[in-house]
């Protein structure tokens, strides 16, 4: 049986067919909900073993990217969505949908309608749309398996992606090993502070993180977008083994395949 993946949207979302293309890739069956029907009881997330919440602009980013809908999942769905977590199943969420879980509180720490990091403007002041390279730390995300270590290139296209926390929290987020991606600078390989290869400012070079329990995943850059060799501008010159996205979407994929 192909695992089920519930891909989130609604107005403003603009990346939930390349998320669900990822993902029926992978090997998933993917169903295109919209919150109301969420709301309404029409679909419940309790049918899912997998969720993602993609890359758009939900809302107009209204108030704050990502902010209404997360207010509609911390008030309205609280519940289904605290036992999805506790069920242990994977949650993704996309440059829009980082924006969201960060603000529903599901991440860091998994403390719904607690607010304990943010994503703000980009240092640039402006839409940053382009490829930039990731260093991936090794850590218990179950989408990164056995990618740790690794550097990849995917598409980031946000205003607002800078990671901010307090200090006392980023320790925390770093000693939990809860950072799976940073921004690197290709050439040397390392994470960077340094515009443009940290195209945002985000502190610690933080490009997503992942909860304690590796299966809450958040990301600005967009995974969906490098799941075809042709994706990348490069493709015909580049060597790789698989375009760099597809991990991600096979790993949770497998990961549920083994709890079915
Ligand atoms: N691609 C996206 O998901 C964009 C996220 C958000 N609208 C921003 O600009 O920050």
């Amino acid at each position: 049986m192909k695992p089920r993946v519930c891909i989130i949207r609604t107005d403003g979302t603009n990346c939930d067919l390349e998320t669900a293309y990822a993902f029926e890739k992978a090997g998933g069956k993917c169903t295109l909900v919209h919150i109301n029907q969420l709301r309404n009881g029409t679909e419940k997330l309790d049918d899912y073993q997998i969720m993602a919440i993609p890359g758009g602009f939900s809302y107009g980013d209204d108030i704050h990217s990502g902010k209404i809908l997360s207010v509609e999942l911390t008030s309205f769905l609280k519940e289904q969505l605290n036992n999805f977590v506790s069920a242990g199943k994977p949650v993704i969420g996309i440059c829009n949908g980082f924006q969201v879980l960060v603000r529903t509180g599901l991440l860091p720490w998994n403390e719904l309608g607690t607010i304990r990091a943010t994503l703000m403007h980009n240092d640039s002041g402006h839409f940053e749309c382009r490829w930039v390279s990731l260093i991936l730390e090794e850590t218990n995300c179950v989408f990164t398996k056995g990618m740790g270590g690794t550097i990849v290139e995917y598409q980031v296209a946000h205003g607002e992606g800078k990671f901010y926390a307090s200090e006392e929290d980023l320790m925390e987020i770093e000693q939990s090993g809860q950072v799976v991606f940073r921004y690197a600078d290709p050439v040397q390989q390392k994470q960077t502070m340094l515009y443009p290869h940290n195209p945002n400012g985000s502190l610690h070079a933080i490009a997503g993180i992942c909860d304690r329990t590796g299966r809450v995943l958040g990301l600005m850059p967009h995974p969906e977008r490098f799941v075809e060799f042709y994706h990348h501008p490069n493709w015909r010159r580049h060597k790789i083994n698989e375009p760099h996205g597809t991990g991600l979407f096979r790993n949770a994929v497998e990961y549920v395949n083994k709890q079915l």
